[in-house]
């Protein structure tokens, strides 16, 4: 009673019924939201899409007080009879939850994907044994994976230099493959590949809020399928198959390689063979094994791809910080081997410039949204129930009063004088993975991936802009495609090796691989 007497945090005033609806971009949306939050000084913002209230956190003190600190919050209220029944009732997920858009969740049909489920058991049954075999300690048992895919991507940089984006995204769709179902995918034109990656470019274009209008008026999902304008439906239908069968072909064979004895250690025949043991048994079953795996590509494959493109375009404008990483590569890596994950403790510069990858072109701006379970109160506001909550992760990591010239390219930022990781300085992985309960599961192995990544490129290969047949130099356009996931734009650059020695050493690595397939 006392909440709903507090009014709602500031914002743009709306039309009647339609609200901000029409006030909020289609593309980019946190870079608005975050203007009008410096308008009306707030880092909490109000806003009213079309009757469904949206509350933007745009600041790490807002978020961290809501969707981290729960706890404290209610402490300083412990005797208030409402937040000791949350207590009891485990309400504490109150901002655990996901909003339902009808567009992904009824037409799409895409509850079996963890990361879009409400909290409740059947999100933590997913959640948990995501954790079990991706936890700081146990996500190592994949290395070998990762730095594979990573050396095959070095031979594909020398064979094809041109397709940055073509040979990152083979990478990624490599290592996970690998990781979830333990298929080795073809070089080129790979049937699991293709197919996982129309169903996620699908499924993250219907992720962004209000991106379809049936989203905001649920209504329109009654419309039949072959009224004008009901373009939604026809592609909902597309989606769904597309999607039902990404999630269960790689399963279906990863299942027969480990019936057939010839399967190698990943994440669904890990599971599989604990699925024998009666506890296990209680805990999961072979369907929440599948839709872990399926979320993996999904969640896991264009967001390291977009790291690792970004974080090429940071180097392009920077060759100051390509000239400083070589030398502590060259310092730290003996002649004749490319670095490996042993090496990570003494090349803190590496680990500087994929931090400031994961900073500077976030990959996922708004991290993902929540829905408000109750009404709450913050700083005096009342937050409904009901609202979407949108954590503005690209604001914290672009906020003047943490990263001095926030919008350069600048990895030194995060060093020491003498040369160690400054840990005074804001970690932008306290909010490029997300946060709570919700955070990011794939973080260590994510960021594992984009670290080796960078170091086995810079420390075999020269990037620098590409030049035109008149010696002109491209600049690359810095565009990037909006959504859950930005990802740059297609670019083209220079990628060649730094000496012959070091493309006889990507050679003789592929070919001491291929000799032991
Ligand atoms: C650069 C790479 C990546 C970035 C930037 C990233 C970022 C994120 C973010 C921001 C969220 C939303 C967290 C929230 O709601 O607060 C998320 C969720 C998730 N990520 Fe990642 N991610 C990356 C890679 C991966 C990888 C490699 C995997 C799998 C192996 C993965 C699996 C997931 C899953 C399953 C969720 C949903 C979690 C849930 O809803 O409980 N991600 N990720």
């Amino acid at each position: 009673r006392r909440t709903s007497r507090l009014p709602l945090p500031p914002g743009p005033k709306g039309l009647p019924f339609v609200g901000n609806f029409w006030d909020i971009p289609g593309d980019f949306e946190w870079i608005t939201y975050h203007k009008w939050c410096k308008a009306f000084n707030t880092d909490i913002l109000y806003l009213n899409l079309a009757g469904t209230p949206l509350i933007v956190l745009d600041s790490y003190e807002v978020v961290n007080q809501l969707l981290e600190k729960r706890s404290a919050v209610f402490s300083n209220r412990c005797l208030d009879f409402v937040s000791v029944i949350r207590v009891f009732l485990d309400t504490d997920s109150f901002l655990s939850s996901r909003p339902q858009f009808p567009m992904q969740s009824e037409l799409m049909g895409l509850d079996f994907n963890f990361a879009f489920m409400d909290y409740g058991p059947k999100w933590q049954k997913h959640r948990r044994l995501m954790h079990q075999h991706f936890h700081a300690g146990a996500s190592r048992l994949f290395l070998p994976h990762t730095l594979k895919s990573c050396r095959n991507l070095l031979t594909r940089f020398l064979d094809i230099p041109d397709d940055v984006l073509g040979n990152l995204r083979q990478m990624a769709g490599e290592t996970i493959m690998a990781i979830a179902y333990g298929i080795q995918v073809q070089e080129y034109n790979d049937p699991y590949i293709d197919i996982a990656e129309k169903a996620v470019h699908t499924l993250l274009a219907a992720g962004a809020p209000g991106k379809y209008l049936v989203d905001t008026f649920p209504i329109l999902k009654h419309v039949p399928e072959w009224m004008p304008g009901a373009g939604f439906q026809r592609k909902a239908k597309e989606y769904k198959t597309l999607a039902r069968t990404m999630f269960a072909l790689p399963y279906s064979a990863a299942k027969q390689n480990f019936a057939s004895g010839d399967s190698p250690a990943c994440f669904t025949s890990r599971c599989l063979e604990s699925l024998a043991c009666a506890k296990d048994k209680a805990f999961f079953d072979e369907e929440v094994i599948q839709n872990n795996a399926g979320a993996m590509y999904v969640a896991g494959s264009d967001t390291t791809l977009s790291a690792i493109a970004s974080c090429i375009l940071g180097l392009l404008e920077n060759p100051q910080v390509i000239k400083r990483a070589q030398e502590e590569l060259d310092r730290v890596v003996k002649p004749g081997q490319l670095p490996s994950f042993d090496d990570e403790g003494s090349l803190p510069y590496i680990t500087a410039i994929t931090k400031e990858a994961l900073r500077w072109r976030d990959v996922v701006p708004t991290a993902a949204s929540r829905k408000l379970l109750i009404d709450e109160e913050y700083k005096g506001y009342r937050l409904p129930a009901g609202s979407i909550v949108v954590p503005n992760a690209w604001a914290i990591l672009h906020n003047e009063d943490i990263y001095l010239d926030p919008f350069e390219f600048n990895p030194d930022r995060f060093m020491t004088k003498d040369g160690k990781l400054d840990q005074a300085v804001f970690d932008p992985e306290r909010a490029c993975w997300g946060f709570g309960r919700r955070i990011c599961p794939g973080r260590h192995m994510a960021f594992s991936a984009i670290w080796i990544n960078v170091a086995s490129m810079l420390a075999v290969f020269d990037i620098k802009k590409a030049v035109d047949e008149a010696g002109n130099v491209i600049e690359p356009s810095h565009e990037y495609l909006s959504g859950l996931v930005c990802l740059p734009k297609p670019y083209k650059c220079s990628i060649t090796p730094r000496s012959k020695e070091a493309e006889e050493l990507i050679r003789g690595y592929a070919n001491s691989e291929s000799s032991q397939d």
